[in-house]
């Protein structure tokens, strides 16, 4: 089959012989390019199938690789237009200067034609699925392995079956959303569109909605009233709607617990409603039941989750794998209502669904029907410049979705909302001009070379205090480790060591370090090291290696016998034990500290031999810090552009801060670069549904 392809098949005859294929695959694994997965996959697919041509092999070892960049599948014309930049190749802080042979070099000359030639022409692709015992899927142009493309057309399945539910609604609707937004929206004194009014109505109107909005635009607040629009009537009835409120990591859902009880306790609502409205949230793996050591959950299509409506938030968290599952557990009767800010960095696993899904939420889209009944029941125009017509046929998930309009928390004024806006709209001159205002909010940090000390000066000391308020920096939470520490004899069981750990932790999340990369001087890699041997220098830590008491961790896998997840922070903490015997002096124990994250406000206290994976976490890159939220956040960008460099990742480490934003540039010209680039995840997603 591969001599009749008309390409020049020069570097090496890789694409034509498999021996040959195999061994430039090897060469990329020992050069940290590609995953021996991604290999191993590869030459197991070339012993199953001895007659499959090596551009089958190749496409199964690029299509793995794509997966561990968060792409569904390979998408062939797109790595054909732009191999390099496809394929992330070379990886981050790799000199292309010294790379042998280059995705571009290995596929010059390649055309789709010929490579969809040879796929067709494998025993290993199946087209559209039809095989199903061949290991990998060809639709269109676009290569999935087989898990994948059955959870992509799961997902897209069971979506579109609810998009179609008319769920009852009652018939005093307009008059329920009246009574829960008793106040006309006006900004600035003008009358506007209440979008959270609207997203309740059109949430209650179907079995699946998507509200997306950016910080503070009040996507808790309208999910709330949304569950006393549906319960009200329910417990009127006397059936009470069994609700579960779940986010993807535990330091989302502690965040949700706690502004949802707030928001719950003020709602216009009769006690008994409110009563039952819950505010507690439960991470995903946790609501589906994981399972140790399996990515099976006790949850599925057999044992569905016992509720009728979930309602998720950070959503653009969720991977396509885990989506499967919670669409496979979810009864069919119930409704899934999916909050979160589509501009956001997609999961780090397979998939952006949250922004395939809201990819027409910004035009609106609506249909006339749809738009008519909104106007009706929300007693609102929908007069918004931005909203485009639709049909509701070819758009089938407009009709479901909602886009909130209106930050509160960043107001008109605030620098850190109209940065996060410039940066969206990827316009880095805009970017600049709000940087170069002097706000307060907004700080800009141009560095002189690696060793310029106003790193160190910004990192430890954060920066001076503006009206009372002080952007803290990482000093801070040691001075409050110090000098807030119980007296020595302080019995062990004394609360203040509780109230102490408690004071330290609130104090880290003052301030937060978000790096774009791992690797290099500026990567979490390089500055986690730096920082800790600056603050020993300083004399707030003991050491700078092994386990010190003010060593925050970040945990980097859900362990459940320790009741930790992904992503939960701790602070080494050197706290007493109770003496083994009367009359022996007590002991003091180094122990991490967590926070419990389920609202309680507790802490679990573990010793730090048990801790098999967690990292240093004075630096933290912008997707683990998805989630979160930090008084302080500092933003630093390396010196070298490399594909992670995207305004969805300036933006999401833009709006993780709270009161004030600073953006560290080790050289000028990568933040505007970036925030020129947008992330292009590679789905079938939005074709499957029909968009
Ligand atoms: N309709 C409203 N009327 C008055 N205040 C509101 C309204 N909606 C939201 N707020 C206030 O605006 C702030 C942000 O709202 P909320 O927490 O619901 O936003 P969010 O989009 O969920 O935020 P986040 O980005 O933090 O998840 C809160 O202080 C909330 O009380």
């Amino acid at each position: 089959m591969s001599e009749t392809l008309s390409f020049d098949l020069a570097p090496a005859g890789a694409l034509h012989d498999g021996a040959a294929l195999l061994q430039l695959l090897g060469t990329w694994v020992e050069r940290g390019w590609l995953r021996e997965l991604d290999r191993a996959l590869a030459a197991f697919f070339a012993e199953l199938e001895p007659a499959s041509p090596p551009l089958a092999l190749l496409a199964a070892a690029l299509a793995s690789h794509q997966l561990g960049h968060g792409h569904v599948c390979l998408d062939l014309a797109a790595t054909l237009a732009s191999p390099d930049f496809a394929l992330s190749l070379p990886p981050e802080g790799e000199d292309a200067a010294r790379a042998t042979l280059l995705p571009s070099q290995v596929l010059a000359g390649l055309g789709v034609a010929d490579w969809l030639t040879a796929l067709r022409a494998s025993a290993l692709v199946a087209v559209d699925g039809a095989d199903e015992a061949a290991p990998l899927v060809l639709h269109g142009e676009r290569l999935y392995l087989r898990r994948y493309w059955s959870y992509e057309q799961a997902v897209a399945a069971a979506l579109a079956a609810r998009l179609d539910d008319a769920p009852a609604l009652p018939g005093d609707l307009a008059a329920r959303l009246a009574r829960l937004f008793p106040e006309p929206l006006r900004v600035d004194g003008e009358r506007q569109t209440d979008w959270q009014k609207l997203a309740c109505a059109l949430a209650a109107r179907g079995s699946f909605a998507l509200l997306t909005g950016g910080p503070g635009t009040g996507k808790t607040t309208t999910v709330v009233r949304l569950l006393a629009l549906l319960q009200e009537p329910a417990l009127a009835a006397g059936q009470p709607l069994r609700i579960r409120l779940a986010a993807p990591t535990g330091k989302a859902a502690a965040r949700l617990t706690e502004s949802i009880g707030a928001q719950v306790a003020s709602l216009p609502v009769e006690a008994h409603v409110r009563a039952q409205i819950p505010s507690e949230v439960a991470t995903l793996h946790r609501l589906l039941g994981s399972r140790p050591d399996s990515r099976h959950f006790r949850h599925h299509a057999g044992n569905p989750l016992p509720l009728d409506v979930l309602v998720v938030d950070e959503a653009s968290m969720i991977d396509l794998e885990m989506m499967a599952c919670l669409l496979d557990a979810l009864p069919r009767h119930a409704r899934l209502v999916l909050l979160g800010d589509k501009d956001q960095l997609a999961s780090v696993e397979a998939g952006a669904l949250l922004g395939d899904l809201c990819r027409d939420a910004e035009g609106g889209f609506y249909a006339p029907a749809t738009r008519a009944w909104l106007e009706e029941v929300g007693g609102e125009t929908l007069a918004d410049p931005a909203l485009q017509d639709g049909a509701a046929d070819s758009r089938p998930l407009a009709q479901r979705t909602v886009m909130l309009r209106h930050s509160r928390r960043f107001a008109g004024g605030s620098g850190i909302g109209r940065l996060a806006r410039a940066v969206n709209g990827c316009d880095p001159a805009a970017a600049r001009a709000i940087l170069a205002e002097g706000r307060d909010d907004l700080h800009l940090l141009a560095l002189r070379g690696e060793q310029d000390a106003a790193l160190e000066r910004l990192l430890l000391d954060g920066r001076p205090a503006q009206g009372g308020q002080r952007p803290q920096g990482y000093a801070h939470y040691l001075n409050v480790l110090h000098a807030g520490r119980p007296p020595a004899d302080t019995p062990a069981d004394a609360m203040a060591w509780t109230d102490w750990a408690r004071q330290v932790l609130a104090a880290f999340d003052d301030f937060q370090l978000l790096c774009a990369v791992r690797k290099g001087p500026w990567g979490v890699e390089g500055l986690n090291p730096r920082i800790a041997a600056a603050l020993q220098r300083r004399g707030l830590l003991e050491s700078d290696q092994g386990w010190y008491e003010g060593r925050p961790v970040l945990v980097t896998r859900n362990d459940y016998s320790l009741g930790l997840m992904n992503g939960d922070i701790g602070i080494a903490l050197r706290l007493p034990e109770p003496a083994e015997r009367p009359g022996e002096a007590p002991r003091s124990v180094l122990r991490v500290v967590f926070p419990r994250n389920d609202g309680s406000g507790a802490l679990r206290y573990i010793l730090p031999s048990r801790l098999s994976a967690v990292e240093t976490v004075f630096a933290m890159t912008v997707h683990k810090s998805q989630g979160s939220e930090f008084a302080h956040t500092a933003l630093i960008l390396p010196d070298t552009l490399n594909p992670v460099l995207t305004k969805e990742l300036v933006y999401t480490a833009v709006t993780r801060a709270r009161n004030w934003f600073s953006l560290i540039e080790s050289r000028s010209g990568v933040f505007d670069e970036a925030v020129r680039r947008r992330v292009q995840r590679r789905s079938g997603l939005v074709e499957a549904l029909g968009g």
